[in-house]
Order: structure tokens, then sequence, then C-alpha cells
């Protein structure tokens, strides 16, 4: 389907063969300007039923009965819908606030600079005499964001409109654009006007029982239902609104549940100091807290940065190991060095008895109580790898490392890591960790490194993530082309404190101060 034309624009003056009003007299022409005018007011008046019909009928009132008619006629329906939006605030923003506020934006907003924008922002292309534009189809709005849903015109890729989205975000004056891919030659543009991740996210329930395939951390973006979007009360009709979900064109934020999951992959947390890596394992740790305490997960936990992150916790750990990568005395690091090799060939160890035994029973380790899941927890990955001084503790941690990461995940033996520099002369295992998380970057580079080719063109701005809003960053999900924006939960000291109390003692702990 091609675009419809937008407008014919004059090439040069020997190309030019369509109309134009110089070729007609001044009466014709403003004939035909009126005609178009008339045209478009029907046009308007059959898109908006409502509207049109409240203005007839007080036009009516007002001449063929009296003036005061009408404006009692308006005075009972601005009661009528002050009070139903008094007392059922939900039903009035479906069913009047959004299909109002949508209505309103696209004439006001998008058809005004439709065509400017397009034009401009390199989205149109000619074909003989003629222009053509990606057509504006429905917008839906919200008080957040924007969905604009647009055809795309022959030869159009949503890449190209991947690539003009910072553009479009400031003609459509939007904080920022995403584009979203509907099904083919059509595509959702979400123009992002208040930033729904803006404010911290307390501690989140602790779920009992636990999901270990949907583990709650945070919240998402969702901005519409993933293949397309449809107004919220195509949504009630049709029944698809899901409780968990909150779409636009409810009138709250598009926003959902941020959901991990955990078994069956490794984890890579990446983001440079102070982008709330912290907060990511912590309400993984959180989430995990009733199946620790049913003994189906096991944390073994790694805290090279002196205990400084995971100390606090230490209660809820089968395994605790610390020690500190500044360390200046090299015979003290040597030694917490091959204290890491010890804990990850435990770690092993173990992997190599669960296979023994799964062998030939399952292809897949089904946690249970007394034969948990294992989840090893390393603060700074790079402790364990670049920054190493120990020749022999390198090769040992390097060589279990990569034996969990490639064997461990069948027989339920997992790693979550988080990092702050994402190369691979940092982290050699990286592409070994299915599931990987990007806060805050401080390059763009290394936006790809982590979520996979492309993902910062499809819209994973890590690296001009704010500092101001820790914990959020993007991912990408299962089935979503689009990479995802998320905000991690923030478990204060308090609340991890507060939980740990209620776990016991019985683990072992290395402190290496005190074994020096
Ligand atoms: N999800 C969050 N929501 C709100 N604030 C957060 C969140 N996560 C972290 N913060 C704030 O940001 C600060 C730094 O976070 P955190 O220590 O987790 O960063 P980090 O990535 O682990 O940094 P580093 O690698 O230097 O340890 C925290 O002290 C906290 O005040």
């Amino acid at each position: 389907m091609i675009g419809r034309v937008g407008k014919a624009v004059r090439k040069s003056p020997q190309e030019m063969t369509l109309v134009t009003p110089k070729k007609y007299p001044l009466g014709v022409a403003l004939l035909l300007w009126l005609g178009v005018l008339v045209g478009r007011l029907l046009l308007l008046a059959g898109r908006h039923p409502m509207v049109t019909f409240v203005l007839v009928t007080a036009g009516a009132l007002w001449f063929r009965v009296h003036w005061s008619a009408a404006v009692a006629y308006v005075a009972v329906l601005v009661l009528v819908f002050s009070g139903w939006r008094w007392k059922w605030p939900q039903a009035f923003r479906t069913w009047v606030g959004v299909p109002a506020r949508s209505a309103w934006r696209r004439e006001v907003i998008y058809r005004r600079h439709w065509q400017p924008a397009m034009v401009l922002s390199g989205l149109s292309n000619d074909f003989g005499h003629m222009e053509y534009l990606p057509v504006l189809r429905r917008v839906i709005s919200d008080n957040a964001c924007d969905l604009v849903r647009v055809s795309m015109i022959y030869g159009q890729t949503p890449g190209d409109f991947e690539a003009a989205a910072e553009a479009l975000a400031h003609v459509f004056k939007a904080a920022s654009c995403r584009v979203v891919v509907n099904g083919p030659q059509e595509l959702t543009l979400i123009f992002i006007r208040r930033d729904v991740l803006a404010a911290p996210i307390p501690a989140l329930d602790i779920p009992n029982p636990p999901n270990l395939a949907a583990l709650p951390i945070g919240h998402r973006e969702q901005y519409a239902p993933p293949t397309r979007i449809a107004s919220a009360k195509t949504l009630v009709r049709k029944g698809l609104r899901r409780p968990d979900v909150v779409e636009v064109g409810t009138g709250q934020a598009g926003r959902s549940a941020w959901l991990l999951r955990l078994i069956g992959t490794h984890i890579l947390i990446t983001g440079a100091t102070g982008a709330g890596k912290g907060s990511v394992l912590w309400s993984l740790i959180r989430s995990l807290d009733a199946a620790i305490r049913a003994r189906m997960v096991e944390i073994w936990a790694i805290d090279p940065k002196g205990g400084m992150e995971l100390a606090f916790g230490a209660r809820m750990f089968a395994r605790f190991c610390y020690g500190s990568d500044r360390e200046q005395d090299t015979d003290k690091k040597r030694s917490y060095e091959l204290a890491y090799a010890e804990f990850l060939e435990d770690a092993v160890t173990e992997l190599r008895a669960r296979q023994e035994r799964l062998r030939g029973f399952s292809r897949l380790h089904v946690p249970v109580p007394g034969d948990p899941l294992i989840v090893i927890l390393i603060d700074e990955l790079a402790s364990l790898s670049a920054y190493i001084v120990d020749r022999d503790a390198k090769t040992r941690i390097a060589k279990a490392l990569s034996l969990i990461l490639s064997q461990g995940r069948a027989v339920g033996v997992l790693v979550v890591a988080a990092v702050q520099d994402p190369r691979k002369e940092t982290v050699p295992f990286r592409d070994l960790f299915p599931t990987r998380i990007a806060l805050r970057l401080t390059d763009a580079e290394q936006v790809d490194l982590v979520l996979g080719k492309g993902a910062r063109d499809r819209g994973a701005l890590c690296d001009l993530l704010p500092e101001s809003t820790p914990g959020v960053g993007y991912v990408v999900l299962e089935g979503v082309r689009e990479p995802v924006r998320v905000r991690a939960g923030y478990p204060t000291d308090a609340d991890i404190r507060e939980m740990a109390q209620f776990h016991g003692t019985d683990r072992s702990t290395v402190a290496f101060d005190e074994a020096a």
C-alpha cells in the first residue's frame, strides 16, 4: 500500500504539470478552497460524531428556541460529565478523557505538523511529480505519552524512523520517541511526554511463593499491548485487558511489572559506577526470599569490594566470600583471589555431582527443598577476571567460571554477576550470559556489546541515561524487537536488614580479613 499523497510539490518549472492556483481565475480558486474547507469540516464532523452532535444540538436550540436554552443545555452536560468524572474517574478517563485528548492531539499537534515533520525529517519520498508521506493513522494519548500509528510508504523501513526518532521527538515536543513495529508496513511511534520511571520505586513486596521464571524486580515501561495499539475501549470490549498491565488509554502511566527469568539462565548486570547495579541485585535477592527460606534456592555470594554491597544480607547466603580488590598488600590480595578460585571450584564440584545424578533421568534440574537451585552472586565480575594479580588463581577462576556458565544452567547452578565495564578485555565470558541488563553506561558502543547488535539504534540509549535516575536501564525481552526500559525497585539498607534478620546463620562465610 502506498502512503497517501500529502501534497504535490513543484520541483522545477519544466517539471510542474500539476494544478496550481495560478492557472485559475480568482473566483474559481476561491470556490476550490471553500470546497476543500467544507470537505475537511465534514470529515472532522464524521470523525467526532459526539462533539458534532453536541454542537449541532446547542446551535439548533440557540437559533430555534432561545439562547438561554442552549446555555442551559451545555450547563447540564457539564454537570453530568463532572459528576461522572468525580464518581467514576477511571471509566470517565476511558470513555471521555482519553478519546477527547487523543482527538485533540491528533488534529492539533500531529495532523497540523505532519507534512513538514515528515519532509524535514527525511521520511517523505518523491515519485514522478508527487510527494509521498507516511500516513498518520490512529492517535491514542495518555497523560504520559502519545501512541501514533503510522503506515510507512514503499521502500521505507522501521530503521528510517529510528534514525529520525530524535528529530521527531523535538518536532512534537516530546521527551523522546520510540519506534515499535506492529507488522508489515505499519509501526507505532511512541512519543513520551512524561517519564513514568522518573520516581524511585520502593522495595517491592516479597512474592510468596515465588515464580523462578518471573521474579519481580521493578517496573517496566509498557505503553501498548505488544503487537498492536488499541484504545482502552477496544481492549475492554474485547476482554483483552490484562490485570498486570496498565495500558495507555486508561489514563494512567503505561507501566507494568518487570519480571525476570532466573531459572535456566545466567544474568549479567552492567552499569557504570552508581548506575544502581546493587538495587537490581538486591531486588533479585528479595524476590527469592521465600524460596531461600523454603531451601529451594541457595545463594553463594562473592563480594570482592570488601563486602560493602552484600554483607548486609549475609545471613541470607548459604556461602559468602568477600575480599578487597583495592588491597595494597599483594600477599593478602593473592589469598583473596585463591579463595575465590576455591569457592568457584566448589561450585564446579557440585555441578559435576549433579550431572552424575541427573544423567539419564532428567535434562533439567528442578529445585526442591533440600536440592536447591544454586545462585552464584558476584558483585564485581571484573575483580574475578581482569583485575586478578595471581596467575594461578586467574587460570583457575576462568576455568571454573566458563565451565559453570556453559554447563551450569541444566543442573541448576547459575551465575548472576554485576560488572561496570562490559568490554571483552574485562569480561571475557560476557557472551555466555543469555540474560543481560544494561543500566547507565559510559559510552554508546557499550550498549550493543551488552544488549546485542543494533540495540542502541532500536532505542536502548543507556549512555544518555541521567545520573539522577539510578536503577534505570534497558533489557531485551523474548519476542519483543525493541529494548524495554526498566527500573529496579530500591531496597534500602533497612529493608535488607529487616529481610535478613529472619534467616538463619548456618552458612559458611569466608571472612578473609579474619582468616588472614
Ligand atoms: N533503583 C534505584 N532507585 C533509586 N535509587 C537508587 C536505585 N539504585 C541505586 N540507587 C541510588 O544510587 C546509589 C548508587 O547505587 P549502587 O551502589 O547500587 O550503584 P552501583 O551500580 O552498584 O555502583 P558501584 O558499581 O560503584 O558499586 C545508591 O546509593 C542509591 O542511593
